[in-house]
């Protein structure tokens, strides 16, 4: 498979402490493939995305080691290409589709703005692809959706909006960091379902779960991370065939707790 995204030794320290955050992270996505970044809360799993994305404040966090996109490395962008890049090749979702949107806005207009970041058509031409994504999303009612604002939306419904956002300028990576933890059984399988339909159309998926049942679905690979580190990683298939760390089999034993409660 394709290789997309090659992190090698990508650091976050604090720059007033020097306290590390992220240390020493590599590993390689692969087109039409998921990896998964498991660990508990405050590992370092968001810190990481956010390195790639550049979403970082320079003047809090130091950001160090190599990052590969195709000729591209994100790391050493000015903030115009990163943007450019972000807002075209890398995508993300976030966990809390609330603060993903402007709420004074309504989701028609923020879509409409998207697309038109990126791609010179007119607001007419961009509103038809707004409501077209929607409906490749198995939205129902688009165009009442389109004239929404944000919080007469559900959770779920603003979640799978945002997911035909990050699809609107054709990306090959999807970051998706815990896109389905704030949602129902129902949503959250919806949801799933089309971050698989992504991976089978060739976009490679970067997936930041602390679920195992999430990365059981969908990843390929996964790493576990620890206060910053990646201290195991491998194939899905082996990792919960025989978990090396007393960490991981922890994780993945909480992991099939809170599936049993959630559906007891
Ligand atoms: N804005 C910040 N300023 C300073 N330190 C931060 C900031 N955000 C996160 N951190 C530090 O980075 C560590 C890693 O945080 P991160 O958000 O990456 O964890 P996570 O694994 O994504 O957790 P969660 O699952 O809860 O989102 C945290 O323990 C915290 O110490």
């Amino acid at each position: 498979m394709n290789k997309l995204l090659e992190v090698s030794g990508l650091c976050v320290a604090l720059k007033r402490t020097a306290q590390p955050i992220v240390n020493n992270v590599s590993f390689t996505l692969r087109a039409g493939t998921a990896l998964a970044i498991v660990g508990e809360s405050g590992s370092g799993k968001t810190m990481t995305c956010k390195a790639i994305m550049q979403l970082l404040d320079a003047s809090r966090f130091r950001v160090s080691g190599n990052m590969q996109y195709g000729e591209e490395k994100p790391i050493s962008m000015d903030d115009k290409r990163i943007r450019a890049l972000c807002g075209t090749k890398i995508a993300m979702i976030v966990q809390n589709p609330m603060t993903a949107f402007d709420p004074t806005a309504k989701i028609g207009a923020q879509i409409v703005e998207t697309i038109r970041a990126h791609q010179q058509i007119s607001r007419r031409d961009a509103y038809a692809s707004g409501v077209l994504a929607l409906e490749n999303m198995n939205l129902p009612r688009c165009e009442q959706l389109m004239n929404s604002y944000p919080y007469e939306l559900s959770g779920g419904m603003l979640q799978r909006i945002m997911i035909a956002l990050s699809l609107i300028n054709g990306p090959e990576i999807i970051i998706a960091d815990e896109a389905t933890t704030a949602l129902d059984v129902n949503n959250q399988s919806i949801i799933l379902n089309e971050l698989e339909k992504m991976k089978r159309s060739g976009i490679g998926l970067l997936l930041v779960t602390h679920d195992f049942g999430v990365a059981a679905k969908l990843a390929d690979e996964m790493i576990v991370m620890r206060k910053g580190e990646i201290i195991e990683s491998g194939t899905v298939y082996d990792i919960f065939a025989a978990p090396r760390e007393p960490y991981t089999k922890e994780l993945l034993a909480a992991s099939i707790l809170a599936r049993e409660d959630r559906h007891d």
